[in-house]
């Protein structure tokens, strides 16, 4: 890749064929590159194709990620970037042709979710960003912030990717002054290393559309851009840049025939390909537009196409990766990615450095400055000679003169000299000259008075001037420093709205998590509600149980009426009558035996966890039928609480 040129820069990757695509082969087409000559060789036996396509950079099916990196200069970019030049990458190609593994390089789990690790594999994306923060950390003179931010623009709407909580609408593309266009209201990340950087993207990738089909098992839906912004001040010399390095994945053109997509995807499919159609329409009206005739280009027609606006046909520095599947079913896809390639090739961009507008200013008034006080310097010597020759006669002054003739002057003071020497040799003998060291002549002389006149007019007039242009200096310093510690204030408001905003994220979960809680109490509450139902009911079955037994057992119906009513129709374990020791009990000791809770009664009320119902008389020493009515009351009382409370 040659950035000495600013036309758009264009490498083509063939990847290598896929386990599953090299089974089936590749029979009847043929596309090689042969980095050798830079060219792309095409042959169809069916379609009688043979053509040779020449580009500035090919890489061939087994140029790894670090080899490509290196053919595309991408060390070079960078340094243009830090420099102050806008500079674009773009990789372009069908779906499944490996752009997103060419810019990203992560593989994708089951999920659709991105597994990041840090291997060879990983893509022209985050090789720049650690390429970026080398570059900047060499310059010692400068001080640097990059502010990162990361979108994507799905069915013609715009995402913030570093900010999850955007509308469904998406955000609004806005023109401004400088007749660009940009995303209103995306979140910009002042970043001061490469990791932090890092952090974004790889956050912003898990927000990324991505689906299966057919040709792609992890498909990119949307077009995503990842945009540097280099905000460098040098200390040395005042300057300010602010430059910008845009890493674009564009989704991949469809053919809905291979891809098999049917319903939304397939409406999704025919959007992805609208705003391609309109950047192939921009590449072909850029690449036939003649210099200095202007021709209606469509950016409009897309907020993709306008977002790319300065990097196709603007000021940017650009590289286009056309990637290519080279399978016999993608034949003509591949065809048609090498023509746009060699269009957009054939366009013109006019890189330009972005100095800052007040930048421009000092650095012409210090051109002036620079001037002036070469002048100024130059009138001082006059000065100085003319002083000199005051106090000599005229036969020294002309001899003076001509001495200094010699001098490494200015050719404007030689000339000055030349007209002084002259002027006195033809202003004719010196009246006075018995009494030279009384009567300077030059003094008396009419011309040198007019020329030390017109010098001290001119001196004043610089010294004027040096003041004025240090009086503006001082104002643009001072301007300056307002504008860095706006810019700071900036910076600080903007991190504090990122602290906001991600307290509100976990406000939010919060109170999701609460909700949940809620929602399992609920639940608790409810089977709580069934479980008294059940005893209610089954209360009412020993009522019923009791009355047919009544006439069977009256020793048993007598104690109960003389202790608490109904429970002697409970199931209760029988006393062993048997036992002479149980004959020689009391009769309230029968009765307290007689009619403990079964244990395994009491197991299950134990499941309701009754210990608060009473301090004093815990749930175990109950009689059955008190211990029913006691849950009874607590599971109405829940009820009731919980209905109150939601
Ligand atoms: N140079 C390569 N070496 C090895 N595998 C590759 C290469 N390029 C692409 N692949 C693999 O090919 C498959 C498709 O690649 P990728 O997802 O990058 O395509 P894409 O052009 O981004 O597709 P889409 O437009 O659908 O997002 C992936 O499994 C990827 O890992």
């Amino acid at each position: 890749m040659d950035y000495s040129k600013t036309s758009i820069g264009v490498a083509i990757r063939i990847r290598p064929l896929l386990p599953d695509e090299a089974l089936k082969g590749h029979t009847n087409s043929y596309i090689e590159a042969d980095s050798s000559s830079q060219s792309i060789i095409v042959s169809n036996i069916q379609q009688n194709i043979n053509k040779r396509y020449k580009f500035d950079t090919t890489l061939e099916e087994t140029a790894s990620q670090e080899e490509v990196f290196n053919e595309l200069k991408i060390e070079t970019l960078v340094k243009k970037v830090v420099e102050g030049f806008n500079a674009t990458i773009f990789a372009y190609g069908q779906t499944g042709s490996g752009k997103t593994f060419t810019m990203e390089g992560y593989e994708y789990d089951s999920r659709l979710r991105p597994i990041i690790k840090d291997n060879e594999n990983i893509g022209l994306a985050p090789r720049s960003i650690k390429a970026l923060f080398n570059e900047l950390q060499n310059k010692k003179s400068t001080d640097f912030t990059v502010y990162c931010t990361y979108i994507q623009l799905y069915k013609e709407n715009i995402y913030d990717l570093l900010n999850p909580a955007h509308t469904k609408a998406g955000l609004k593309l806005r023109w401004n002054k400088h007749e660009e266009f940009y995303v209103e209201n995306v979140f910009m990340h002042p970043c001061h290393t490469a990791q932090e950087v890092l952090t974004y993207y790889h956050q912003g990738l898990k927000n990324k559309i991505m689906a299966s089909h057919n040709v792609n098992a992890a498909s990119s839906r949307s077009h995503s851009i990842l945009s540097l912004i280099v905000e460098a001040v040098n200390n040395k010399v005042g300057k300010i840049t602010t430059s910008r390095m845009q890493l674009v994945d564009l989704a991949g053109s469809e053919k809905t025939s291979l891809t098999g997509n049917e319903g939304m995807a397939l409406k999704e499919s025919i959007e992805i390909n609208k705003a391609l159609f309109t950047l192939r329409q921009v590449i072909s009206a850029l690449s036939t537009a003649r210099i200095g005739e202007p021709s209606f280009v469509p950016y409009r027609d897309s907020k993709l196409t306008s977002l790319l606006k300065q990097s196709i046909g603007g000021n940017s520095y650009c590289v286009m990766i056309a990637c290519i599947a080279p399978i016999d079913d993608y034949f003509d896809e591949n065809v048609s990615t090498l023509l746009y390639a060699t269009k957009a090739g054939n366009i013109a961009n006019e890189p330009i450095k972005n100095l800052d507008p007040k930048t421009k200013v000092i650095k012409e008034l210090k051109k002036e400055l620079k001037k002036a006080k070469e002048e100024l310097s130059q009138a001082n010597k006059h000065i100085v000679i003319l002083t000199e020759l005051i106090t000599l006669d005229k036969a020294q002054q002309i001899s003076k003169l001509k001495e200094y003739e010699k001098q490494p002057l200015r050719k404007s003071q030689i000339k000055k000299i030349q007209d002084l020497r002259s002027t006195l040799e033809n202003f004719g003998p010196d009246k006075r000259s018995t009494s030279p060291e009384k009567f300077p002549k030059v003094a008396f002389n009419e011309n040198s008075a007019q020329n030390t006149e017109e010098i001290g007019e001119k001196l004043y007039d610089s010294v004027k001037m040096i003041r004025d242009l240090m009086e503006h200096n001082k104002k643009l310093k001072a301007a300056l420093r307002d504008q860095t510690s706006a810019r700071k204030n900036k910076e600080a408001e903007v991190l504090q709205l990122q602290y906001e905003n991600r307290e509100l994220i976990m406000k939010i979960e919060n109170l999701e998590n609460l909700l949940k809680e809620g929602g399992r109490t609920n639940r608790n509450l409810i089977e709580m509600q069934h479980a008294k139902e059940d005893l209610e009911k089954r209360v009412i079955q020993m009522e019923i149980e009791r009355e047919e037994e009544k006439p069977k057992r009256k020793w048993a119906s007598k104690r109960v009426i003389r202790d608490e009513n109904y429970v002697k129709t409970v199931n209760f374990e029988k006393p062993a009558s048997t036992s002479p020791s149980r004959n020689r009990e009391t009769k309230s000791q029968m009765r307290e035996s007689e009619y403990k809770m079964p244990a395994i009664q009491n197991k299950t009320l134990q499941n309701f966890d009754l210990r608060p119902i009473s301090q004093d008389r815990p749930i175990e020493n109950m009689s059955k039928l008190d211990a029913i009515k006691a849950l009874s009351m607590m599971l109405r009382g829940r009820a009731e609480a919980a209905k109150k409370f939601g």
